[in-house]
């Protein structure tokens, strides 16, 4: 059963870095529903669009797959022949409970979960690349090797989709969708406590971009037809193709 998120309830002494251990993996899909404006949105989208790029005899990537919420929408949707899901967490504790999620269900597109740094993971003959929330986890020094070596694994036409949280370069504007997304939490059942508490873990460890840096940084390496296809607040989901 999902169980509520009350990690940050208490008062805390030191609020330590935000990490996926076991006790967030727990919680996870009440923590990320409550937490992330259009999340089931995203997800639901994230099989319709695979479904379209999904190409025959290719890997469909889900980086960052936590319980593997993107890898159950593909599984669902994608109707082309021959293709494989490789779901990649390095959270022990979300892998696990990622592959108990996939043996829940039965398909005939199977899903191949490894723990495993995305940093080193290898990635080849892709037509679909979900990062759904996860490079903002990714120091930001090594954004840009890891989006050349998600092009360089991609076939020709293949698409890849890229959710973040954004900051806006205008001061005010990012002020507004900043409040906007406490109010969405507020809304949800957070304190004030838990709002501030969860701030200051996340602070030192999501280290978001514009979706100016975004957006160049893809068209670098090659990328094309940057559309952002879902926006609500500072939360977005981004896709371009090779
Ligand atoms: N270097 C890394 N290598 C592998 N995994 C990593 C790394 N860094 C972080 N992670 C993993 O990326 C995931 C980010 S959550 C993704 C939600 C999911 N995509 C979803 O569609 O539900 C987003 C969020 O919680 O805001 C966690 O499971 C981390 O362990
Ligand atoms: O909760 C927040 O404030 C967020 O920015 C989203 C989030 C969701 C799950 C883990 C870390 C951050």
């Amino acid at each position: 059963m999902n169980q509520k998120d009350a990690i940050y309830s208490q008062p805390k002494t030191k609020v330590n870095d935000f990490c996926f251990d076991e006790a967030v993996a727990q919680v996870f899909p009440d923590m990320i529903q409550r937490s992330v404006p259009g999340y089931s949105t995203i997800i639901d989208n994230i099989g319709l669009i695979a479904q379209r790029y999904a190409q025959t005899n290719t890997n469909l990537y889900d980086l960052g797959c936590s319980l593997g919420a993107a890898s159950l929408a593909m599984r669902r949707s994608v109707k082309q022949q021959n293709c494989q899901i490789i779901a990649v967490d390095n959270s022990q504790a979300m892998v696990e409970k990622c592959q108990l999620h996939l043996n829940a269900f039965k398909s005939d597109i199977p899903v191949n979960v490894i723990c495993d740094d995305i940093l080193d993971t290898k990635i080849e003959n892709a037509s679909v690349v979900v990062l759904n929330f996860t490079m903002q986890f990714i120091p930001p020094a090594h954004r840009a090797s890891l989006i050349k070596k998600i092009y360089d694994g991609m076939k020709p036409g293949g698409v890849l989709i890229l959710s973040e949280k954004i900051r806006h370069e205008n001061e005010l504007a990012n002020e507004l969708v900043i409040d906007l997304h406490h109010e969405f939490k507020r809304n949800n059942g957070y304190s004030e406590l838990e709002i501030s508490q969860k701030r200051s873990a996340i602070e030192n460890v999501m280290l978001i971009d514009s979706v100016q840096e975004h957006q160049t940084r893809l068209a670098k390496t090659g990328f094309k037809n940057f559309v952002m296809w879902f926006c609500c607040f500072n939360f977005t989901s981004m896709l371009v193709t090779k």
